[in-house]
């Protein structure tokens, strides 16, 4: 079994994950992590943050040489702008004067950084975090709420993703179906041979016409001061069958993607399969029909994506996530100033304008996660060779007429 957890603010000295349960014998090195960082900050429509600051990332601990060792995984993940928020961020007691006033510097932006943030943003965290922790300034909530968090995230789901592609050739991709009114009309569902130019794409859609219409979508939205939701789609192939349960209600891998995709900041919607379609289909167009081809049994159809009965069934699984707009509307939308009650403009200094792009790569990450899990639950060992020899025997149980 993984278990896994995240630390850190978005403003703080670092972001910190933890991966304990990790077989021996994963490869993956630190630029390999690096690399998946870089495309969490990809992606058209995201604001200038993600230009200027880096994402320095050490392994602390679980990995020697290049493999992992068996032992709890820590990263750390730096914020090349934590100088910037040393004062309004330190974990210690600050003189109350240095986050009123211009602390010596003369620079505006930095008395806008100490200042108390009591204009809640509608759609964020900030109103009701504040309300529930006892707070007079969105600060704090802010700070823990941010998406920022999903780059400790994706450090785990490289580590998670080289789990179940070294003990079963599992590949993950993800791409953008909708970014506002702006489809992928193709249909087109991408394989990992497509990864690469998925990565490419700044929307992460392959068909020409569709991205263009994304980009345009989103520079309309941006000049408009407006933010924009999307769907994305994530698509797992290669996961044998059995992982996850029918026996228990959270053992379901179904209800394990649905809550681990929900977990994503701004994640509003989940659909396995072709499900909010299948709702309305009749069921004798609905069912994925069994089939024996060619020697090999599988489904004609994938409309359950992947998933029978809370398990997989061997076919690609297919998760599709709604991301709602980002709520720091440039055209700040209504609000009250809590230090007064008056009505007031929110607060926004910059932001995205949709993270529906770095969303996909989060939601791959989190997906990754959980099939890991699954997959160190069914072929439990201590190292990569062990699981290995597990899923083979597992696999080789199957009676030939049925697999
Ligand atoms: C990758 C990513 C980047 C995000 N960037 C922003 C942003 O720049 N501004 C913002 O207001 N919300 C952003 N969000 C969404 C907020 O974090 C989210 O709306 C907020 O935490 C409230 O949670 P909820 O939307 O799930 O209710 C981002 C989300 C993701 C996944
Ligand atoms: C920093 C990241 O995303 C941030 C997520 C975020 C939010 O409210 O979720 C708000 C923005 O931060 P700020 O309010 O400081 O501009 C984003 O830049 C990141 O993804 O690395």
């Amino acid at each position: 079994m993984l278990r896994w957890s995240t630390a850190g603010e978005s403003h703080g000295r670092a972001l910190i994950a933890l991966l304990e349960g990790v077989p021996a014998g994963v490869h993956l090195t630190s630029e390999e992590v690096r690399a998946a960082l870089a495309r969490r900050r990809a992606g058209y429509g995201r604001g200038a943050r993600q230009k200027w600051e880096q994402d320095e990332l050490t392994v602390l601990s679980g990995f020697r040489h290049g493999v992992s060792i068996g032992s709890p995984v820590a990263l750390e993940i730096a914020n090349s702008e934590w100088p910037k928020w040393e004062t309004v961020m330190s974990p210690d007691p600050v003189p109350r004067e240095s986050l009123l006033i211009d602390a010596g510097t003369g620079d505006e932006r930095e008395v806008a950084r100490n200042r108390p943030l009591t204009k809640p943003r509608p759609g964020h965290a900030d109103l009701t975090g504040m309300n529930k922790y006892g707070f007079d300034d969105a600060r704090p909530v802010l700070e823990r709420a941010s998406a920022r968090e999903t780059a400790a995230r994706v450090a785990l789901g490289a580590l998670a993703g080289a789990i179940n592609s070294e003990v079963a050739g599992i590949n993950v991709v993800s791409h953008v179906v909708s970014l506002g009114q702006a489809e992928d009309t193709s249909g087109y569902l991408p394989t990992p041979e497509d990864s690469e130019a998925l990565d490419a794409s700044p929307v992460r859609c392959l068909d020409p016409d569709s991205a263009q219409q994304m980009i345009d979508t989103v520079d309309e939205a941006k000049k408009a001061g407006d933010t924009l939701g999307g769907v994305i789609e994530v698509v797992l192939y290669n996961v044998p069958t059995g992982l996850g349960t029918y026996a228990t209600p959270f053992g379901r891998l179904d209800s394990q993607l649905a809550a681990a995709m929900m977990s994503i900041q701004s994640v509003k919607g989940v659909e396995i399969g072709d499900g909010f379609t299948t709702a309305r289909r009749p069921g004798s167009a609905a069912h994925d029909e069994i089939v024996r081809e060619d020697g090999r049994v599988h489904r004609v159809t994938n409309r359950a994506g992947g998933i029978e009965g809370g398990m997989s069934n061997g076919e690609p699984i297919r998760v599709r996530v709604a991301l709602k707009p980002i709520s720091t509307v440039p055209r700040a939308l209504r609000t009250i100033d809590t230090e007064t009650g008056e009505a007031a403009t929110a607060l926004h200094q910059r932001s995205d304008t949709t993270a529906v792009v770095p969303g996909a790569v989060v939601a791959e990450a989190m997906a990754s996660l959980i099939v890991a899990d699954a997959l160190t639950q069914k072929f439990g060992g201590d190292s990569v060779t062990q699981m290995q020899s597990a899923l083979a025997s597992y696999i080789g149980s199957i009676p030939e007429v049925r697999k």
